[in-house]
């Protein structure tokens, strides 16, 4: 699928989100396939792990970063990552309503409206304190142009497995040569035609 010596270079993925949403449990559940509890207040990690998808070897690197970091630290490590996992928690509207500013964010460090990027609704199993709808999640992540996977860290570890498949394959498709890139195309154009509907709609 990709040139031989792009297949040595690392997938960096990040990892953003709302305090307490669950990101250092996802990447520990990823990496070691168990769920943890609870964690020390930690500093930035980052993971390293190999895996098989698509009948391809992928060296992975998955950043987890303080919440407190400063603005120019995240914006580095934006510049650092080639896809994105964005997570909220159903259980917290407050981590969902900041994954708009996430996204642009993303966007304007990247300077890009197209990058590869899943939103994760994540303790799916908590669903009586439920403050998010999968279809809230669902609108929200067509409008941002992501990838939507609602999941329970704590219950399913072949659906943080999913999702975390599913960006890597969305690195690999953009990363493929322009003319194999139909996709990534059509995203563009669908992006472009969003923008500009939305501001005719605004003049009028
Ligand atoms: N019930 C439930 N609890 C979860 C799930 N995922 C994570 N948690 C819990 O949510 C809390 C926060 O998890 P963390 O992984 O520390 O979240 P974080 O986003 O890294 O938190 P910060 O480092 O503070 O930003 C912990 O108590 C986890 O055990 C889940 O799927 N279900």
């Amino acid at each position: 699928r990709l040139s031989p010596d792009r297949k040595m270079v690392p997938v960096k993925l990040l990892i953003l989100g709302a305090q307490n949403t669950g990101k250092t449990a996802l990447c520990v559940r990823f990496i070691t396939k168990r769920f943890i509890g609870e964690y020390d207040h930690k500093k930035e990690v980052t993971y390293r792990c190999s895996r098989a998808l698509d009948q391809e070897a992928v060296d992975l690197e998955i950043l987890d970063i303080a919440c407190k970091g400063s603005v120019a630290s995240l914006e580095s490590s934006i510049r650092w990552a080639d896809g994105f996992l964005l997570l909220y928690s159903i259980t917290q509207r407050l981590s969902f309503l900041d994954v708009p500013r996430l996204k642009k964010l993303i966007e304007q460090t990247k300077q890009s409206l197209v990058v590869p990027t899943v939103l994760v609704a994540n303790k799916a199993d908590l669903e009586i304190g439920r403050e998010v709808t999968t279809e809230e999640g669902q609108r929200l992540a067509k409008d941002l142009r992501c990838g939507f996977r609602e999941l329970s860290v704590a219950e399913a570890v072949l659906a943080v497995e999913a999702a975390v498949f599913q960006l890597i394959r969305l690195v690999w498709d953009q990363q493929r040569p322009l003319p194999d890139r139909r996709s990534y195309m059509l995203t563009v154009r669908h992006a472009l035609t969003r923008k500009l509907t939305r501001s005719k709609t605004m003049q009028w």
